[in-house]
Parts: structure tokens; sequence; C-alpha cells
């Protein structure tokens, strides 16, 4: 490992967007296959990975949606939560606030409860055992109708204690955050942090709805916001938070390569940009991955990784004593590194 790898591997982070179903490697997809009787349309590991050349957003959910088949117990749920924050752990995740999506399982039949059970668990044992903390936001699929998403909010109420926010992600062209104003007022009635895809393929002019209509805590992606100065300006005077997911911008062309990345762009525009692995079973890598891709990509220093893993936590849902917590283990790291 070089030096700028473990300056990397050992930079207390958060990670702020990760959608804990799309952290299902293809070892785990044939297993939980197995062990359900669920039938899948591939023989081998290197046939499913082959299978992930995107060229857009939708290609992408096709795939995931069809992989998602295969979880079905509460067990399948808690052991994809622990492998996955396995893997965040050895990346120097001290704290993860990861999305999942409901819908994509009680259309299934799989209880509302079998879902959320099974990744509390793995939760509660990633933080015994690991020693990373975690929240859970519950995603609706903007592709289905507000009246859906009414009823997933409606089946979440006895979990909603444990729940700290809600997020919009799916198919985002020709759905905008508008769809959604009720359920989310709703929301906020009941407490929770609101967070929303936008501005990922669709225009700025999403992002605006985001804010104006849906009153987003975070903003999952925002890259487009770039092509609309007003509302950069507007982003970082707020001080919102953008969860930035780069290779996932290259897997699903958003970004034509990772030396294109506007991530350094964006902290020099004065955005609090973070770096995430949005779905690292189909993108490419984990967390850390993403931080050494923009690294190299964008000849990013110590100085700007720091800043990066610093906004992830001024960014995240933890109390403030809990943050300053882990950004004077932060600059640490980065005196020791000096
Ligand atoms: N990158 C992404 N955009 C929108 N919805 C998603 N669901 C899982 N990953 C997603
Ligand atoms: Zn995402």
């Amino acid at each position: 490992m070089d030096d700028l790898d473990a300056f990397i591997a050992g930079l207390p982070k958060a990670e702020l967007h990760l959608h804990i179903e799309g952290s299902l490697e293809p070892e785990q997809m044939f297993e939980f296959a197995r062990r359900n009787g669920v039938a899948i349309p591939f023989d081998t590991v290197e046939a499913v990975r082959a299978a992930y050349a995107f060229s857009n957003l939708q290609d992408f959910l096709d795939i995931y949606y069809a992989g998602a088949a295969v979880l079905r117990t509460e067990a399948d749920f808690r052991d994809l939560a622990l492998a996955y924050f396995e893997r965040a752990a050895a990346d120097g995740v001290r704290h993860a606030e990861i999305f999942f999506d409901p819908q994509t399982h009680t259309h299934r039949g799989i209880a509302f409860g079998t879902v959320a059970e099974g990744l509390l668990a793995g939760m509660a044992e990633a933080e015994t055992r690991l020693g990373v903390t975690s929240q859970l936001i519950l995603c609706f699929l903007r592709h289905l109708d507000e009246a859906d998403a009414f009823k997933t909010l409606a089946e979440a109420e006895p979990w909603l204690d444990r729940i700290a926010g809600i997020g919009l992600d799916s198919s985002e062209l020709g759905h905008p955050p508008s769809k959604f104003a009720r359920v989310f007022s709703a929301a906020v009635e009941k407490g929770l942090k609101r967070v929303a895809h936008a501005g990922e393929e669709g225009p700025a002019a999403y992002v605006h709805e985001a804010l104006d209509l849906l009153g987003i805590d975070r903003l999952d992606h925002g890259n487009r916001s770039l092509d609309d100065p007003v509302l950069v300006t507007r982003l970082a005077r707020t001080g919102m938070t953008l969860t930035v997911c780069p290779l996932s911008n290259v897997k699903l062309c958003n970004v034509p390569a990772i030396d294109a990345h506007p991530i350094d762009r964006m902290l020099a525009l004065g955005l609090r940009a973070t770096v995430n692995s949005d779905d690292p079973a189909y993108f490419g890598g984990y967390i850390g991955e993403n931080y050494r891709a923009v690294a190299r990509g964008r000849g990013l220093d110590k100085g700007q990784l720091a800043m990066l893993a610093r906004n992830s936590f001024l960014g995240s849902f933890l109390p403030d004593d809990a943050v300053a917590t882990h950004c004077a283990a932060i600059d640490a790291w980065l005196a020791e590194a000096a």
C-alpha cells in the first residue's frame, strides 16, 4: 500500500450515500439464491460481473432490481448489512447512513418488518463488533406513485423510531421531486430527516424542486447543479451537503471519465461535497476505492481528502458532540501524516 492509499484507508470518514441492496456482491447473489431456492439468470459470478456494463441509470436499475430478488429472509438482510459494514470498516468508515428500498421487497411479498429487522440487526452487530455506528434511511421509489409511497410510510410506522429519515431514488428523468411533495411533508411531521437524489441525470431544476418542495436536509448526487450558477451559490450559502458518488457517475456515464470528475471544482466553489460509493457491488468499488479514484484522477492532496472526510461528518445526522469527536480524529490523522 503506498503512502496515499494508507492515508485514505486510515482517514476517519462517514458514508452518506449507500444503497444497501447495491452492496449485493455477485458471490452473495449466488449464495442467497441457493439458500432461498431462487433462480437467477446467470451461471457464474463472472457472467454477472460481465452484465454490469451500463450506459445510463435505467440500464443499471433494471439489473439492480432483478438482483434484489434473491433477498428473502431477515437473515439475508442482516448478512447483507454486515458484509457491507465489514468492507466499510476496512475502508476507515466510522459512521454510515444507509438507504434501503422497501418497495422493491414489499412488491415481491416480503414484509416491511423482515427487511427492517434484518437490517437493524446487522447495524447493531456492526456497532458492537466493528465500532461503526449507523442510521437507516427509507427511500421511496420515484417511478412508483405517490399513493404507494404513502402506503410504504404507513407500513414503516412501527419502525419509525429506528429510521432516521426518508429519501427518494430510482429513475429520475420524468419523475420530478414535486411528485412526492406531500409525502415529504407528512414525513417531516413524524420527525424524519429528508434527503433526495436530484441532479444525477435530471436537470438543475429538479434540485431546486428538492430544496423548495421537499425541504431536503441533504442532496444526493447533485452534479447537475453545476449547470446553474445561482443554484451553486444557493447550495454553498446554505451549507448544503452533496453526497457525490464518483465511480457511480462514471459507470452510469454521467461523467465521461474519473479524471474529468468535478469533485475538486465542487470544493473550490464552496460546496460541501462528500465522497460515497452508491452501489459498490455494481460500480467497481467501496468508499475507499472512490477516494482513491478521485485522489489519483484529480490529483487531490491530503488536505482536500481530509476536507471531504470532514464534510461527511458535518453533513451527517449525528449529534454535534459526535461530529466534533470525529473531526478531531481527522485532524489528528492529518497531523500524523504531515
Ligand atoms: N444511483 C442511483 N440513482 C437512483 N436510484 C438508485 N437506486 C440505487 N442506486 C441509485
Ligand atoms: Zn444513489
